[in-house]
């Protein structure tokens, strides 16, 4: 049995969370950023909530979130972790760790080794890091666009602090990626995906699968 947690990210409907629950998944992801196919309010936040059971940690997925927009989303969804997936600096990163309570993570945007010693900086102020590919500048979304980075950068790599993969990751390439990475926890959302937005909840079980069988 494979100790790889999984984090399904960007669900949107109550058959995605079942099909994560099923899968074995130990987070699932919520994306509040109005152009992703995936956002989600937080009047739906407060009703997909209730669906997932409370052993498995709800995650939200923010980008340069002012306070306000992080306690809308607290109070709808019963929160365990904020992941930052934009420019927050350690400083805010520490703040709104502080200010909250909650399990803080921050995405890292990776394309070359340069990249990965970014994320030193936020020990002590973030949780865990999230290394994800760098998306092309201009790109519509800062995360979930399927890119991947060489993940054999991160081979014999040493956070100061806990973290995961995420990037590109489907039912295919997660084995070959834990290999190369030894994540201790993958990340995924449009490998899970039939279209932008859209979960299958065939891939879902595929990439559980794969994961588990690590
Ligand atoms: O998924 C989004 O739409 C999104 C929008 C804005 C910021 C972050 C976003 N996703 C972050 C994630 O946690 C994704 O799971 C991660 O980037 C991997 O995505 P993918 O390559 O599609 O698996």
């Amino acid at each position: 049995m494979s100790q790889v947690a999984i984090k399904i990210c960007g669900v949107r409907t109550p058959d995605a969370i079942d099909a994560a629950m099923r899968g074995g998944a130990s987070h699932v992801g919520f994306v509040h950023f109005p152009r992703s196919p995936r956002h989600l309010a937080p009047a739906a936040l407060a009703d997909l909530a209730p669906r997932v059971p409370e052993h498995v940690a709800r995650v939200a997925v923010l980008v340069d979130p002012d306070d306000a927009i992080i306690d809308a989303l607290i109070a709808a969804g019963g929160l365990h972790v904020l992941q930052l997936h934009g420019r927050e600096e350690p400083a805010r990163v520490a703040a709104i760790r502080q200010r909250t309570g909650l399990e803080t993570w921050k995405a890292i945007p990776v394309k070359s080794a340069a990249d990965l010693a970014a994320g030193n900086a936020y020990a002590g102020a973030a949780d865990r890091l999230l290394f994800d590919a760098k998306t092309p500048e201009g790109a519509a979304l800062p995360g979930g666009m399927g890119h991947r980075f060489d993940w054999t950068l991160l081979a014999g790599h040493r956070p100061p602090l806990p973290w995961g993969l995420s990037g590109g990751l489907d039912a295919d390439n997660v084995a070959h990626a834990l290999r190369l990475t030894g994540a201790p926890l993958v990340d995924v959302s449009s490998g899970v995906e039939s279209a932008p937005g859209i979960k299958d909840m065939d891939r879902i079980a595929a990439f559980c699968e794969a994961v588990s069988r690590c």
